[in-house]
Formats: C-alpha cells, sequence, structure tokens
C-alpha cells in the first residue's frame, strides 16, 4: 500500500507526484530512460524501470534541477536520494524550528548539522534552498567530502554551506565538530545513518565491484516481498559497526556531552526494531525530552528520532497541546489566587507575554502517604540498567559531586565532564562519567506548566509545557480540590453556600472579596 496519502503536508510531491511525460519533454538525458507501458490503472503512460540504478539517479538529478534550481552531481555507485523522501525530513526539521519559533528574526540565522552528507550533500543542499539554513556537513569518507563540496560549489551555495571530513575512527561522531565551531550555537543537527551491520549487507546486498553493493532484486530470500527499486551504495553508505542502532547511540553519547549546543538532536531511522531501545536509553537520561516522528513516502516508512536536553523546545510535532481549563467565576482575582496556590507548592515562576509559566522538580501536590508509598516502591525496583556501549581505560579520578540518591534531580552524582590522559596512546580525550543512582523517578523530572486567564472566558487554563503528563494532571486535580467547592453563578451574583454541604468552608476573602456572601 502506498503512503503517499501520508506525506508531509507540505511536500511538493503529496499532491503533485512527478509527471515522467512533462520531464522526459523538458530533459533529453531524461527521455532515454522512459518507456510507455502500464502503470496503476492507466493503461499506456510514461515511466521509467526502477529497477535501473542510472533511471532513478537521473530522475532524482532532474527534479533537484527543475523544482530547487540544484545541480546536484550524483555518482555511479553511490547512495541515490530519493527527493520526496529527503524533502520530508527536512520539512520535519523545518516544522520543529516554527513550532519553537526558532526562525524568528531576533533569534538570528538557522544552522543545523547534516551527520554523514554523502556525495549528494542532499539535505544540506535542500535545507539551504528551501529553508535557507546555514549547514555544517560532515562525512567520514573522503569521496564523499569532495563530491559534496564541488556539489556546493557548483550551486554557489559555499557561503551556506561548510563541508567538514571527520576522522571514522573517533568514537566522537559531534564532538569535535561541534567544538571547532564553538561561536555557533546550532539548532538542530540531522542524520541519515548507515542503517546496516555488516553481515547485514552481506545478506540484503551483493557486491558489484569493489566497495559497490547492489541490493537483492531477484533472489530475495526474506519473507517480505523484493524491493522495487534498486539501491546501489558504497559499504559506508550501507554498513556501519553495530548498524544504526549503535550509531545513533554514539550521538546520544555526545549529545549528553553537548547537552543544549546544539537545540534539538535528530536523527533518521530506517528499521523499526531500533525505536525501542533508543526511545528507552534516551528516557534513562535525565531532563532530556524525546519523540519519534514517522517519515512516509511511496512504500517505505522511515522514522525520526528527536530530543532536546531544553525543557522549552518541543520536539514532538504531532502531539496536542494537554490542556485543563477551571472556572473561576465570581473570583475577584483569581490571577492572584493560583500564583498564591503554585508558590504554596515551592513552583518557581516566570513570565512570558500574558502567560505565567510554573515549574515544580518535586512532586508536592501528593500526600506525605501517597509519596512515601511510591518511594518505597520505586527502593525496592533494581536500579535503572544501563546500557554499556564502549570501555575507554582513562585512568583519571573525577569528583562525583554531593549526590545521595535523594536529590540527584540537579547536576551533583549525573554528569560530570572531565579531561582524561588515556593510558594507552596518551592522546587526550574528552570522557563523561555519568553515575546513576536509583533515584525515584518522581525526583528525576521537571514539569513545567503554562497558566493563562483568557478574560472572556472567566477560566484558568493550564497547559503542559514539558513532564509526564501524568503529573500535571495530578496537579490541576489538585487545584480543583482548593477551589472553593459548590458555589453557583447566575451570571450576576454568587448565592453562596449549599445547605447540603455541611464541611463546606468559605474561601479566602482576598480572593473573593464581597462578591462571596451567604
Ligand atoms: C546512508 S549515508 C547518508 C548519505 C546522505 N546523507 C543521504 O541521506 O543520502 C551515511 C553516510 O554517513 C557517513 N558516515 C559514516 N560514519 C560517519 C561518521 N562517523 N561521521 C560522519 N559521517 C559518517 C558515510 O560515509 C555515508 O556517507
Amino acid at each position: 500500500m502506498s503512503l503517499n496519502k501520508q506525506m508531509h503536508e507540505r511536500n511538493p510531491y503529496k499532491s503533485n507526484p512527478p509527471d515522467f511525460k512533462q520531464l522526459a519533454i523538458e530533459f533529453e538525458e531524461f527521455r532515454k530512460f522512459c518507456t510507455l507501458g502500464p502503470n496503476g490503472k492507466t493503461p499506456f503512460q510514461v515511466t521509467i524501470n526502477f529497477q535501473d540504478d542510472d533511471a532513478v539517479r537521473c530522475l532524482s538529478r532532474v527534479l533537484l534541477k527543475r523544482d530547487f534550481n540544484l545541480n546536484v552531481d550524483l555518482p555511479k555507485g553511490s547512495l541515490v536520494p530519493r527527493i520526496p523522501q529527503k524533502i520530508n525530513y527536512v520539512l520535519h526539521i523545518d516544522d520543529l524550528i516554527k513550532k519553537n519559533d526558532l526562525e524568528s528574526n531576533d533569534k538570528g540565522p538557522i544552522y543545523g548539522i547534516d551527520i554523514g552528507t554523502g556525495a549528494s550533500c542532499i539535505y544540506a543542499l535542500l535545507g539551504s534552498r528551501l529553508c535557507d539554513w546555514n549547514m555544517l556537513a560532515t562525512d567520514a569518507d573522503q569521496f564523499a567530502v569532495q563530491v559534496a563540496t564541488a556539489n556546493v560549489l557548483k550551486n554557489q551555495l559555499a557561503n551556506k554551506i561548510r563541508i567538514a571530513h571527520v576522522d571514522a575512527s573517533q568514537k566522537a561522531i559531534l564532538l569535535d565538530v561541534v567544538k571547532h565551531h564553538e561561536d555557533i550555537k546550532f539548532t538542530f543537527c540531522m542524520c541519515n545513518p548507515p542503517f546496516f551491520e555488516s553481515h547485514e549487507t552481506s545478506k540484503r546486498f551483493k557486491e558489484q565491484e569493489s566497495g559497490v553493493f547492489c541490493n537483492k532484486l531477484m533472489d530475495y530470500d526474506e519473507k517480505r516481498p523484493a524491493p522495487k527499486s534498486a539501491t546501489i551504495a558504497r559499504s559506508n553508505e550501507l554498513q556501519v559497526e553495530g548498524g544504526e542502532l549503535a550509531f545513533v547511540n554514539r550521538i546520544i553519547d555526545d549529545s549528553i556531552i553537548l547537552q543544549d549546543k546544539i537545540l534539538i538532536y535528530t536523527s533518521m531511522l530506517g528499521k523499526k526494531q531500533s525505536v525501542v531501545p533508543l526511545k528507552k536509553r534516551l528516557e534513562r537520561l535525565m531532563g532530556v525530552r524525546f519523540a519519534v516522528s514517522t517519515l512516509n513516502q511511496g512504500k517505505t516508512q522511515r522514522w525520526v528520532l528527536a530530543w532536546t536536553f531544553r525543557h522549552d523546545i518541543i520536539v514532538d510535532i504531532e502531539a496536542n497541546p494537554t490542556t485543563h481549563s477551571l472556572s473561576t467565576a465570581g473570583m475577584m482575582d483569581p490571577r492572584a489566587w493560583v500564583i498564591d496556590q503554585l508558590a504554596r507548592l515551592n513552583m518557581k515562576k516566570s513570565e512570558q507575554h500574558d502567560t505565567l509559566l510554573f515549574d515544580a522538580r518535586q512532586i508536592t501536590w501528593r500526600s506525605e502517604k501517597q509519596r512515601k508509598d511510591s518511594l518505597r516502591k520505586l527502593f525496592d525496583e533494581p536500579p535503572h540498567k544501563r546500557a554499556r556501549m564502549n570501555t575507554v581505560d582513562a585512568s583519571c579520578s573525577t569528583d562525583l559531586g554531593e549526590g545521595d540518591g535523594l536529590d540527584s534531580y540537579t547536576d551533583a552524582g549525573n554528569v560530570n565532564i572531565v579531561e582524561a590522559e588515556s593510558s594507552e596512546d596518551g592522546r587526550s580525550r574528552v570522557v563523561a562519567i555519568q553515575a546513576y543512582f536509583p533515584v525515584p523517578k518522581d525526583k528525576m523530572f521537571l514539569l513545567r506548566v503554562a497558566v493563562r486567564f483568557p478574560s472572556a472566558t472567566n477560566t484558568v487554563d493550564f497547559e503542559l509545557v514539558s513532564g509526564p503528563p501524568k503529573y500535571f494532571h495530578q496537579l490541576v486535580q489538585y487545584i480543583r480540590t482548593r477551589l472553593p467547592k459548590n458555589y453557583e453563578t447566575n451570571g450576576t451574583s454568587l448565592n453562596g453556600r449549599p445547605k447540603s454541604d455541611k464541611k463546606f468552608r468559605p474561601p479566602h476573602d482576598r480572593y473573593y472579596g464581597n462578591n462571596w456572601r451567604w
């Protein structure tokens, strides 16, 4: 089943798929790959053979030329970017930028990193053309770097795109490049990682010539149907030690050190089974918010993992805001009342335009017994397990701070960064040391709530900005119970205490003033 209907809303190919007949008229180089043949319900249409790598490459080239004014060399033997799919990822990042209002003029230009840009340099080129991003595009392959650099120059985009050749033998993927551009505040990073491990490549691909692989179209031995289109790629584009799971875990490792030096970290994932372990890894990291979205095109589905260390950045595009509205009819000063209630809960207040923001780092709205019960439960559980990616014998000592396992939602005892001398080769390495305590989950969170007072509705509106929805609902429920109960309003006056409610206590005069009579 085609997933084209679920393509990104703004993808120009969603409602206007490439018209091969038109392309054949416009581009002579494309014409030679076209044939008249049956296509879906239409008996005769101009089409191309998607199993012919040259035809697919030519299609991508002419689409880039016609629709984006990009003149891109896509060398034979290298991965051919499928343009509609590439646009989906670029637009997804653009959505994240827009949702977080990161492109307003006062915030300066957008800087992004494309990890593993490939010979086509496709994301950087499209990002610059479509969204005016400034891109730092990296690759560990010398050939890819050469061709990508030529592609940038050919399109006069050297002022927008910088290509960096990185060292594949380094475990860190982002640390060095970010360190070398310390003056730049990166808005995002993106990545289409090599998906496979070497044993998977040999199962799915056959080596055509040295270092160049072609996917098996005919003798596909798995239960799934053989792919309909040819994929020819160099080994560095297909495989990496540990596959995409290890690669993206390495980006997460770097992000732990870099924190908000990059506002939004993202990576595409080609395999569904990578999603859960990566989500679990991010779940264990303190202060990290993440989301997984899908990208659909043709018969292909991909996933984008996005995470941030900033609690004011939204990474979940699809999520609807979680809100609650409480009536404040009859209250003289609902704003002061709400501020007072939340201050009693030790929530920290800040203001943004017409919105009040309240941060809670502890759950202060549950009864002592409820809190003790949940702490007991958590301490009975085994400490959170941690995936160990690699070990480096760095013979160093470090101060892990004062963390006592109870209040380590602060930095103390959790993440420490030290410069250490490696005992093996004497090279200096940056080592991130994380100490994980069996920290009660209750204490590992930051809940941020936006509070508004729309004058037209006589309500106080609560919106979850970040943090677990469960605690947000609890908090609002608690505030609801603090609201004076059982008052009625007929639009002109409050008629006070219902006779049946013996426990009813009058609210504080300060907030209800003389409107409240009984
Ligand atoms: C699947 S290809 C993606 C190419 C292109 N971005 C695209 O989407 O068509 C993965 C790329 O990652 C590069 N790569 C592998 N290890 C890398 C590393 N440590 N740092 C940067 N790039 C790396 C490979 O050389 C390859 O060009």
